[in-house]
């Protein structure tokens, strides 16, 4: 089966007027991921992460904040020089410490942030716009003078004058060499309509690539960063299973798999998405919920009569996508919802066969007992459910006409 069998296109989408998607990804779970209450990942599991990301081609990787501990520096450090294809990138304050610290770590990109929303200039730095700006400047020039490729990036962007990022972005970019401003849905207020207008309007007024990251308060941070690209964005901000502050990032499995679906992006190697899930939960100690988009343990679990009657037909009825195409595996599962056509085949893909009363029979049997237990029902019930039905069967059955249904 060729990768575009593999799901459905959303032919709708010729229909629209985008600009085409020139994106690459940023993945931030080893440090906005890593910044979610009670995570902390070891200098091995980092290792194994920054290697699946590199190894399905996620073009930078931002390992960490250096100044954190000397331990995350030492791990920043080891991820940068292990010689992946991905791009290695760290955060840094506006400070010369934060980008020396990013110097010793030998990283290729340091994102070098401060915020420039009144919120956070009153409450949180006490300062002026002009002084934070000025520190940004002095350490963006530190850092490239130092050789180091910059992302400028703007927190509480959403909450900012737009006119101020602008002004910022043109002065910054007028005087160094950056090479990507960031706009950073700090606390997840944009929707898809406003981050498009935001990113359009700074798509306008710059010269250099644009970055979104983007938080999910509201539960639009997939459908802001695609927004994003449409409106120019160049690099997307993700985490592996939505992890990060509060509510969580835009996850890498959503805007991968939306890449595919929606815009034809095929580049990135998704079949690995289930298993680096797998890997995240195990290491966070966080399961993603089981409805979660593209890992939830639901994505390939199928109840209801009339959609497994059609999967067994042809799954892309009622599957957006296979699991092939992010390394999980389908599930049909028995339940009160569970109608003969499905009940049958998947009895059939267990090796046994059932004559049609035997089967009318279990399904009667089925429905009680899923609606007595408000639960559906396990392998081993199901098999125990049908030795009862065939003994109920069997005297009468030998003497009626038998249907293979
Ligand atoms: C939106 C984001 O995700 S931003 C990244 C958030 N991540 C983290 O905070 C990582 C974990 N943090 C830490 O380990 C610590 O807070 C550290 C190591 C970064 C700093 O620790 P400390 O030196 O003890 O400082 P503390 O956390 O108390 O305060 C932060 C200081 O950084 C300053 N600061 C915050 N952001 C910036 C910035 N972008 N540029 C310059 N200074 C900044 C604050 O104004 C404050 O300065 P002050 O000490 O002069 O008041
Ligand atoms: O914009 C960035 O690259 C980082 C900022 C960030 O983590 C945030 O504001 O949530």
């Amino acid at each position: 089966m060729s990768e575009s069998e593999q799901y459905s296109r959303n032919t709708l989408m010729d229909f629209i007027d985008y600009r085409p998607l020139d994106i690459e990804i940023c993945d931030v779970t080893l440090r906005d991921g890593e910044q979610t209450p009670g995570v902390v990942f070891t200098k091995e599991q980092k290792l194994a992460v920054a290697s699946e990301l590199d190894s399905m081609g996620v073009e930078v990787i931002e390992a960490g904040f250096p100044v954190v501990s000397a331990c995350e520096k030492e791990i920043v450090k080891e991820i940068a020089n292990q010689g992946y294809d991905s791009r290695i990138c760290c955060l840094s304050r506006a400070v010369k410490g934060d980008v020396d610290a990013a110097l010793d770590c030998d990283v290729d990109i340091v994102s070098i942030f401060i915020a420039m929303s009144d919120m956070h200039l009153k409450y949180k730095y006490h300062r002026t716009l002009e002084d934070m700006l000025g520190c940004a400047k002095e350490a963006i020039e530190y850092a490239t003078d130092h050789g180091l490729n910059v992302r400028f990036a703007a927190e509480d962007a959403s909450r900012t004058p737009i006119d101020r990022l602008k002004q910022a972005f043109k002065e910054v970019e007028s005087e160094y060499k950056v090479q990507y401003v960031s706009l950073a849905d700090t606390i997840g207020i944009l929707n898809p309509t406003t981050t498009h207008y935001l990113v359009s309007e700074i798509f306008k007024s710059v010269n250099t690539s644009i970055c979104i990251h983007c938080h999910d308060d509201l539960g639009m941070a997939t459908a802001n960063t695609l927004a994003a690209a449409e409106a120019g964005a160049k690099q997307l901000h993700t985490t592996v299973n939505g992890i990060g502050e509060r509510a969580g990032n835009a996850s890498l499995e959503e805007v991968l798999v939306a890449l595919r679906v929606q815009y034809g992006i095929e580049r990135y190697d998704t079949k690995k998405l289930t298993a680096l899930s797998k890997m995240i939960s195990e290491y966070s100690n966080i399961t993603p919920s089981v409805n979660k988009a593209v890992v939830g343990q639901n994505t390939f679990t199928h109840e209801s009569g009339i959609h497994v009657a059609a999967i067994l037909e042809e799954p892309r009825t009622y599957e957006l996508f296979l699991p092939e195409m992010v390394g999980g595996k389908r599930n049909l599962v028995v339940g009160k919802h569970t109608g003969t056509k499905a009940l049958k085949g998947i009895i059939n893909s267990i090796g046994l066969c059932l004559e049609r009363e035997e089967l009318c029979a279990l399904i009667e049997k089925v429905k009680v007992c899923t609606e007595e237990k408000h639960k559906s029902i396990s392998r081993d019930q199901l098999e125990r459910l049908i030795t009862q039905v065939r003994q109920e069967q069997k005297p009468s059955g030998s003497e009626k006409e038998k249907f293979s249904i």
